[in-house]
């Protein structure tokens, strides 16, 4: 695992950012894995302002989203769907036919499912950028999900629904299941960039990069990766 350390969440905003820009302008016809949650809102706000800088286009990228919620239209406020419309597509030149996110809708998620993981199976991912929940998740792998998961249905924990309580209006609102890529679909791509911000996260941090590989922390299973470039500002490594 590479680590870098910045002092702050712009610093790890641009550092990751321009990472993730200078695989599109090395390799116009890439395939990003792209995550949702507070942390990767400055990396994608960067890559806008390349693009209407004109420094980068994305027509020919080519994106795969890790996750989406189940119970949620794909307009809700806190679908990401949405969220990746109003962080990213929105902005950029990249086409609608590129871009892929699990969806949730309708009755049969397990088709959803298989329908999402035939597609990735399709593709090599180049970068997959990854958060990190406050119990060690990846997308919705949460702990205790088989390394050799790959796309599923899964049981949000309660710790994920209290910390994503925040956009929401009640607990009771956060959704309980949610759509995600397996562990081993996230372990297929070829790099992968993790990046996390503040305090809260730096325990799950210092399990996933000190502690044993175990599906208690799904993260730790990035250890097993040849290609991981971890981001930190000073307060996620604190306890490196
Ligand atoms: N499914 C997402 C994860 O992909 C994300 O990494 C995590 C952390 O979010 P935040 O960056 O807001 O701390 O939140 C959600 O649960």
């Amino acid at each position: 695992m590479k680590i870098i350390t910045v002092k702050n969440y712009n610093e790890l905003s641009t550092t990751a950012g321009r990472i993730i820009a200078d695989l599109v302008s090395s390799k116009p016809r890439c395939t990003l894995g792209l995550a949702t949650g507070s942390t990767p809102q400055g990396t994608y706000q960067y890559l806008v302002e390349r693009y209407r800088a004109g420094e980068i286009s994305f027509k020919e990228v080519q994106t795969f989203n890790l996750d989406e919620y189940c119970g949620l239209p794909r307009s809700h406020p806190e679908s990401y769907f949405r969220f990746m419309h109003d962080n990213l597509f929105s902005h950029i030149d990249i086409q609608p036919e590129n871009r892929h996110i699990p969806c949730a809708e309708g009755g049969d998620l397990q088709s959803q499912c298989d329908a999402y993981n035939a597609l990735l199976r399709q593709a090599t991912v180049d970068l997959q950028l990854l958060g990190i929940g406050s119990n060690g998740h990846i997308g919705f792998c949460e702990p205790g999900t088989p390394f050799e998961r790959e796309t599923f249905l899964t049981q949000l924990a309660e710790k994920t629904r209290q910390d994503n309580q925040r956009f929401f209006n009640s607990l009771e609102e956060v959704p309980t299941t949610a759509i995600t890529m397996g562990i081993k679909n996230i372990l297929e791509a070829r790099s992968i960039l993790l990046i996390a911000s503040g305090k809260a996260k730096a325990e799950c941090i210092s399990q996933m990069v000190n502690g044993p590989v175990t599906e208690a922390v799904p993260a730790s299973a990035l250890q097993r990766h040849p290609d991981t470039t971890i981001i930190l500002d000073e307060e996620a490594a604190a306890l490196l």
